[in-house]
């Protein structure tokens, strides 16, 4: 797949402009703008990949063959493997397994793929800003063996180092929220290099748009109450694309607040 995602972004930039993000989208090829006016140094091709009728007929579909066979095999794969680790944790967890297969079952998930350009001055610039990731869980690959990924823990920014062929799975806000604040979303952004490319594809697994987020019902009890408000998956996307990527404010905004009188 590291040859076709790497035919991609060597396209002229008129052929990848065919998949740009279309004004009112979030899909598509472009870079993302964040709070205070400033971009991202990294080209992102992101798209909804599942459900199938979801899929925008001018992305996926119309990609060149070989990349998009790659990238429909490498997410079959995916798919398996995010529901083996959604069961591990869910019994790690203490949710009803059951509760938690069917939540991300035939979910949605999407891909995004990064290119992120040498900068001869990488400390002015970010490829992306500090966020965690929205989704339940999120299966990284670093697919050039590139590092740049770094993780925010106890309030320090910690490069992550890629061992070589492996996958890095990130927490998402939704796994906070479902878990009822026993796991954490992981702060994450990404440095450049000066003088290598770095080329990531992120796979992003999540409930289906029919299911509620919220605090698993299993966990719930007096002794637990939510943290966390319910919100159907459709409209908890449409809130954080209405907003600007920002560390982890979406998630505060989905924390119950005393006034909620909860
Ligand atoms: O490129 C990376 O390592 C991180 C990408 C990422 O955080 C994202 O696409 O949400
Ligand atoms: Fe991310």
């Amino acid at each position: 797949m590291r040859n076709e995602i790497e035919e991609f972004y060597n396209l002229p930039l008129e052929e990848k402009m065919k998949y740009k993000i279309r004004q009112g989208d979030v899909e598509g090829y472009g870079t993302m703008a964040r709070v205070g006016g400033i971009f991202d140094w990294g080209d992102k091709l992101s798209m909804i990949t599942n459900p199938i009728h979801r899929r925008k007929p001018h992305l996926l579909p119309e990609l060149p063959s070989s990349l998009r066979n790659n990238l429909e095999s490498y997410i079959l794969e995916l798919q398996k493997l995010s529901m083996k680790l959604v069961g591990f944790m869910a019994k790690a967890l203490k949710i009803d397994r059951k509760e938690m297969e069917e939540m991300f079952d035939d979910g949605m998930q999407s891909v995004r793929m990064t290119y992120y350009p040498p900068c001869p001055q990488p400390e002015l610039v970010l490829g992306i800003f500090p966020h965690s990731d929205a989704t339940g869980i999120t299966i990284l690959n670093q697919i050039n063996g590139v590092d740049g990924l770094q993780i925010k823990k106890d309030g320090v920014w910690i490069p992550v180092s890629f061992l070589e062929g492996s996958l890095v799975v990130n927490v998402g806000d939704i796994l906070e929220i479902l878990s009822n604040g026993l796991y954490h979303s992981i702060e994450h952004r990404a440095a450049v290099n000066s003088e290598k490319e770095r080329i990531s594809i992120a796979f992003f697994v999540n409930p289906k748009f029919e299911a509620e987020v919220g605090p698993a019902a299993s966990l719930i009890n007096p002794q637990n109450p939510p943290l966390f408000r319910r919100i159907g998956m459709e409209k908890y996307f449409k809130d954080l694309f209405s907003r600007k990527l920002n560390g982890k404010s979406y998630l505060e905004h989905m924390k119950v607040q005393i006034e909620d009188g909860n």
